[in-house]
């Protein structure tokens, strides 16, 4: 195995951010309450998990028609989380346009301190003046290129440029819609450790769609990755995330050390967060279409509504939404979409009863 890279400390070869909190919101359709956040915080900072990111789904500002309302606002339950975490930093997640930089301040005001800046994988230039705040505020950065399966190792890379000269100190291969599998993990992250590993750290964020979230999340830290994301028990957009858990029991195994303990975050994963999600985050056929087609994860619940509304099989418009293409904040366009698959099986049953 390639020797990983020991930047946080001797007795840490990676860094594990626990995004059940954020990534879980988009399950959860941003409904948590104040209790399930202390009792989540508790539970992960009790096992170790060195990391837990605290947003709407869609980072901070989410909350809106176009995503969806949070139950409590974000802002209340950073600080909570910052209030409630012993040990464990709180982090954030922000995509500029849909948060803005008095967010950040506001989030930092109450106590968290690493804040991800996410953009989609081709944009990072959208990320400048937010990663310069960060940095003058004296938060720690993380990068967020997301739909990463999107664009070729050595964009991503130039896109990692971006970032760092703004002040980013960890960019993170963002697999949005878990379509990457294995070697094109590695291939991402060696190409981004190339162009900026002197100056900044590499991450990586997977997701469950195609089953591999896991030994994704492996193959990242065998090229170098030293911080990873996951979410207890899945938690997450799609088929969820990388399941904490069983990514701390693989590295175990592996002489991968993360610091968390196995049989405690295998706890809080089934006694704490499971019953706080609304359902287990199912590797099911619309997930599984989001893998293969290369659809953000988050898609899944707008697809599952306008699906319902417009009388269409939401498997059928994600992968629809995948052949288009579609990146986040296009979520509106599920709706044209649904609209062409419910035209086309009218004039499927039209043309039908005109030929008997
Ligand atoms: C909409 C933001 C998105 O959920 C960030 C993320 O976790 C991803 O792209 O996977
Ligand atoms: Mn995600």
């Amino acid at each position: 195995m390639t020797e990983l890279p020991r930047t946080f400390s001797d007795e840490l070869d990676v860094r594990i951010t626990d995004t059940s909190l954020r990534d879980g919101s988009h399950h959860k359709r941003h409904r948590f309450t104040a209790e399930e956040v202390r009792a989540i915080v508790t539970a992960l900072d009790g096992a170790g998990v060195p990391v837990i990111e605290v947003s709407h789904g869609d980072g901070l500002g989410g909350s809106s028609f176009t995503y969806g309302f949070s139950a409590t606002p974000e802002q209340e339950l950073i600080a909570l989380a910052a209030r409630t975490a012993r040990r464990a930093k709180i982090a954030f997640l922000v995509l500029p346009g849909v948060g803005v930089l008095d967010d950040i301040a506001a989030a930092q005001d109450g106590g968290a301190q690493v804040c991800r800046i996410a953009t989609h994988c081709t944009e990072a230039d959208v990320s400048v003046q937010h990663f310069r705040l960060a940095r003058e505020r004296g938060l720690e950065t993380v990068g967020f290129l997301m739909m990463a399966h999107s664009r070729p190792p050595e964009e991503l890379a130039a896109q990692a440029r971006i970032m760092v000269d703004a002040g980013c100190q960890c960019v993170h291969v963002v697999d949005s819609a878990g379509a990457l599998v294995l070697e094109q993990v590695a291939d991402r992250v060696a190409a981004i450790a190339a162009e900026v590993g002197a100056e900044a750290q590499v991450g990586f964020h997977g997701h469950e769609n195609l089953g591999v979230a896991v030994a994704n999340s492996v193959a990242a830290a065998r090229a170098g990755a030293v911080q990873i994301d996951g979410s207890a028990r899945r938690f997450g957009a799609g088929a969820g995330n990388t399941p904490v858990e069983a990514f701390v029991g693989v590295c175990d195994k592996l002489g991968i050390r993360t610091g968390v303990d196995f049989f405690a975050i295998a706890d809080a994963a089934e006694d704490v967060v499971r019953p706080a999600m609304p359902q287990e985050c199912l590797l099911d056929r619309a997930a599984l279409m989001m893998g293969y087609a290369g659809v953000y994860s988050s898609f899944l619940r707008h697809a599952e509504v306008q699906a319902e509304r417009y009388g269409v099989d939401a498997a059928a418009l994600l992968v629809r939404a995948g052949e288009r293409k579609l990146v986040g904040g296009q979520e509106d366009q599920l709706i044209a979409l649904a609209l062409e698959l419910r035209a086309a099986a009218e004039s499927d049953v039209d043309g039908a009863r005109s030929s008997t």
